[in-house]
């Protein structure tokens, strides 16, 4: 990726393409394109196609999704599963048509089975049954990584799958029950010390570990991937041959994980929250354990700089000024 190169961020204004938005900036790229949902909605095949016949940017990483916690994919697996295919089809097949050089899509470490070994490898994928919450969502995810590999096998395109962790950071859903576990907690714990509260309800028994990632990393871990050279970018781009079963797949992760009662510990911390914290078994634990192997970026020479305790300490403030926003 050269310094003027035409760039598409998908989902510029979301969690993690503002993050990757922000550090495109940083790095000094001066040609960045994006559109807001209203502006293209991308399950609306005719406009994307309209679009890239347009803009034709030169590479694309596609951060827009439909996206949601544990209980938002459990409810709605149907929204979830037909707009996540939308976007990324026509997304993939308009930068192929139109000679996008680079292309990252943004899977999740909801792609790998249910019961994978951990910390899971990239060649676990497709070894074992999906977690039942959120396999819609990861399906179609699924999908958009075979759909990178095939585009490369039968068209030469040089497109990359990614598999961040979970994540958090500036700009996130704060929605009560909509989203990811950091963001909603942070709302919760806010607010039971504003009341007075006595206690703080997490769903699920606490015992489910995640691996959580700053935004701010993940973008930088785009951005160094995306920005390789050529013969390094080349060896990600998965085999030529089907049957070797070798996808162009990278895992980013952060390297360590905790249980939920450890992160709610250390957001009632962060927070200043010192009431009692109860669990609400009739919630869903979803995968007991998602820790990923994210040895291939390591030996590429990337790893992630802000700890979890710093990271919540920035989503916090994020939070409030996100609130005083709002008012
Ligand atoms: N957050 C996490 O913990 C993780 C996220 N990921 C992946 O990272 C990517 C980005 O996620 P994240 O930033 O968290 O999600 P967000 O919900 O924060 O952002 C998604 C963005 O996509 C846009 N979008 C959604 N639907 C459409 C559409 N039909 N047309 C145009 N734009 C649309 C949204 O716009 P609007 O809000 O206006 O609808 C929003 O800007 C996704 O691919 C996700 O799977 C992977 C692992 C973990
Ligand atoms: C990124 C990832 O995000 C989702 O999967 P998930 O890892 O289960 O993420 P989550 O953040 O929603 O929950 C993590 C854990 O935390 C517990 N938990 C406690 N209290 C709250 C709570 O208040 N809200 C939420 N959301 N969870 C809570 C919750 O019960 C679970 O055990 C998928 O959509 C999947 O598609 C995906 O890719």
């Amino acid at each position: 990726m050269r310094i003027d190169d035409k760039i598409y961020v998908a989902g510029h204004r979301g969690l993690v393409g503002g993050a990757i938005f922000r550090a495109l900036k940083r790095s000094g790229f001066t040609n960045i394109v994006a559109r807001t949902h209203g502006e293209l909605d991308l399950t609306d095949g005719s406009a994307v196609a309209q679009f890239f016949q347009t803009e034709r940017p030169k590479h694309v990483f596609m951060a827009a999704a439909r996206v949601g916690g544990i209980h938002a994919n459990s409810v709605c697996p149907a929204d979830f599963i037909r707009d996540n295919l939308l976007i990324q089809t026509h997304i993939i097949d308009n930068a192929w048509k139109t000679g996008v050089e680079r292309l990252m899509f943004l899977g999740s470490s909801c792609v790998y089975p249910k019961l994978a070994p951990q910390p899971i490898k990239e060649e676990y994928l497709l070894t074992g049954p999906l977690e039942g919450t959120n396999r819609p969502y990861a399906l179609a995810k699924i999908a958009g990584i075979e759909s990178c590999w095939s585009y490369n096998r039968q068209y030469g395109a040089r497109f990359l799958a990614t598999m961040p962790t979970n994540m958090y950071g500036p700009g996130d859903n704060y929605h009560a029950t909509n989203s990811h576990v950091i963001p909603a907690l942070l709302r919760r714990f806010h607010e039971a010390k504003l009341s007075g509260a006595a206690e703080v309800v997490i769903w699920g028994s606490g015992t489910p570990r995640r691996e959580f990632l700053y935004s701010d990393d993940l973008a930088d871990a785009c951005l160094f991937l995306m920005t390789l050279d050529d013969a390094r970018y080349s060896t990600l781009l998965g085999s030529r041959d089907p049957d070797e079963f070798v996808p162009p797949l990278v895992n980013i992760g952060y390297g360590s994980d905790v249980t939920i009662r450890e992160l709610a510990e250390m957001i009632a911390t962060v927070i200043g929250y010192e009431g009692r914290l109860a669990f609400d078994p009739s919630k869903p634990d979803g995968t007991p354990r998602k820790l990923m192997d994210s040895g291939k970026i390591a030996a590429l020479g990337w790893t992630p700089k802000v700890t979890l305790e710093t990271g919540l300490r920035r989503a916090y403030e994020d939070f409030r000024a996100s609130q005083l926003r709002a008012t």
